[in-house]
């Protein structure tokens, strides 16, 4: 009784079907554009009622087709982690940077998802884009893809409600898991509009410092570290008091004192990006602009050696002097270009101080959010006070020559020893001599097989000696070398005096 009954349901819902489908034909071909539209919208309507499931569309290109949707690339990581397992057909690409394949549900493939008792539905899709303008011609993609979400609507307020971020929450963890950070920089040269879609170009960043590895005093390491950390938990308080989730570091101090290795190392920390910024190599102020806007969130910016970066130290005072500051650092910067440049060097950079300063602080600087503007620089004293202020720098940090802690950190790092007779005379030395942790580190460095701990350690001493007799030696030329120009002035101020008492008398 019940296969038939089933079977007379279902031939009546095939006629029906094969009747709507016939009739839709007909209207398709013979009626007019509005008359057509009119049946779309009634019938999606009419369908509504009957049809019990809800869909959601999730597209991998926002508004503006510029910026892949965060919400998309979180779905995908999501799925490709937790449905590779049921899915059939599945697409293995070698993402790149990446050694591994990595798997994903191909298109049109249907994956089920449960979820609090409810089930779900995953399938993705592609429509052709209506984007295809001659304005939009330079963008390859001309499909678009989405991934659609089907559900009994019995579910959907646990759907709307929690399902859908869960999914997306676990999906950005997924994606901060298996991301691979990246050293970006950007291409000198570089013409806009382009095929490029990006003014930067990457490579993975593996740079293995760490705060743990880092030769600095314990106090200090901690408050840059919790520095760091609070900035990185801050998004609410950011919000709460009005100002842009990002943080300026300035690192100075003498070459080799650990300036770049410590952005490598907050970098590790934080697990961010690292955006080392050419300043010389952006054509202006308006590159500079576009530079910024392609960032993202969670990463680090940063300037090196920024007092050589262009000339942008005390124009600010030219201003006053002379009128327009830019035409002053143009005039500079120009000058600077003549010389010979770095193969690939731009030679026209013609990014001004006032442009530097909106980078940083500018209207520009708030979009995306959680980022470390990070300047290093040997001279701290010749950098625009304007630059360097709080607010922009908020942080300045002096890296400076070896302390016997410092060393302590290097001694485990690269002799692992924490402790060691030696360790006296070699705090004695570090106190009266200035050596950086660069050359402390190479000194430590066992130089052949044979070099065991203690033939490091007395190595060291050995160029800590050396380097107190350098610097005595130089302390006493330097005194000598007073001593006669004191010595030399000495009968000019007697002439003088013999002078004014000549005249005196006369
Ligand atoms: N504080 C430190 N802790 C551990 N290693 C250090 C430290 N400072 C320097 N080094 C070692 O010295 C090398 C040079 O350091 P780094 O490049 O960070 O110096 P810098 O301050 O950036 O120098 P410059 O001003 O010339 O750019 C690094 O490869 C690192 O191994
Ligand atoms: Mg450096």
């Amino acid at each position: 009784m019940i296969p038939t009954t089933m079977n007379q349901m279902w031939t009546t819902m095939g006629s029906t079907l094969a009747s709507f489908m016939f009739v839709w034909a007909i209207i398709r071909q013979y009626c007019p554009y509005e008359l057509r539209r009119f049946f779309e919208k009634y019938s999606h309507r009419i369908m509504g009622y009957f049809y019990p499931y809800i869909k959601i569309s999730i597209h991998e290109f926002t508004g503006d087709r510029l910026k892949r949707s965060e919400a998309y690339a979180a779905v995908e990581a999501y799925l490709s982690s937790n449905t590779s397992k049921s899915a059939k057909r599945l697409k293995a690409e070698m993402v790149k940077d990446s050694s591994n394949l990595v798997l994903s549900m191909d298109e049109y493939e249907r994956v089920t998802d449960e979820f609090h008792g409810a089930t779900v539905w995953w399938v993705l899709t592609k429509a052709l884009s209506p984007g295809r303008s001659m304005s939009m011609s330079y963008y390859p993609e001309q499909e678009k893809r989405f991934y659609k979400l089907t559900f009994h609507k019995k579910y959907r307020e646990i759907i709307t409600g929690s399902y859908l971020d869960h999914v997306v929450k676990e999906g950005k963890e997924i994606r901060v898991r298996n991301r691979q950070r990246k050293l970006y920089t950007n291409s000198p040269g570089y013409k806009w509009p382009s095929y490029k879609q990006t003014m930067w170009s990457h490579i993975v960043f593996e740079h293995p410092a760490t705060f743990e590895t880092m030769a600095l005093e314990p106090e200090k390491k901690k408050e840059i570290i919790e520095d760091l950390v609070t900035f990185s938990k801050s998004k609410d308080f950011y919000a709460r008091i009005g100002k842009a989730w990002k943080r300026g570091y300035l690192l100075y101090g003498p070459p080799g004192t650990g300036k770049s290795t410590m952005i490598a190392a907050m970098a590790n920390l934080l697990s961010y990006d690292v955006y080392d910024l050419e300043l010389t190599a952006v054509k202006d102020n308006t590159e500079l602009r576009k530079l910024l806007i392609e960032t993202t969130s969670k990463s680090i910016i940063v300037i090196e050696d920024i007092d050589c970066s262009l000339d942008l130290t005390g124009q600010r005072k030219k201003k006053a002097e002379k009128g327009c500051v830019d035409d002053e650092i143009i005039k500079a910067s120009k000058e600077r270009m003549k010389e010979p440049k770095e193969e690939g060097g731009s030679g026209s950079s013609k990014v001004t101080l006032s442009g530097l300063l909106n980078f940083i602080d500018g209207l520009w600087s708030a979009c995306g959010g959680e980022r470390l503007v990070v300047f290093t620089t040997n001279y701290v004293e010749k950098l625009d006070p304007a630059l360097i202020r709080r607010g922009r720098m908020d942080k300045h940090i002096e890296l400076s020559y070896c302390s016997f802690e410092g060393f302590k950190v290097l001694a485990k790092n690269y002799l692992r020893l924490e402790s060691h007779e030696m360790f006296d005379m070699i705090q004695k030395l570090m106190g009266e001599t200035k050596m950086t942790p660069a050359d402390v580190a190479e000194n430590l460095m066992p130089k052949s097989p044979q070099d065991d701990p203690e033939r490091c350690l007395s190595n060291f001493i050995q160029a800590l000696e050396e380097v107190k007799e350098e610097e005595e030696a130089k302390k006493k030329a330097e005194e000598v070398k007073e001593i006669a120009a004191t010595t030399k002035e000495l009968p000019q101020e007697n002439k003088d005096v013999e002078v004014t008492e000549c005249s005196g008398e006369q």
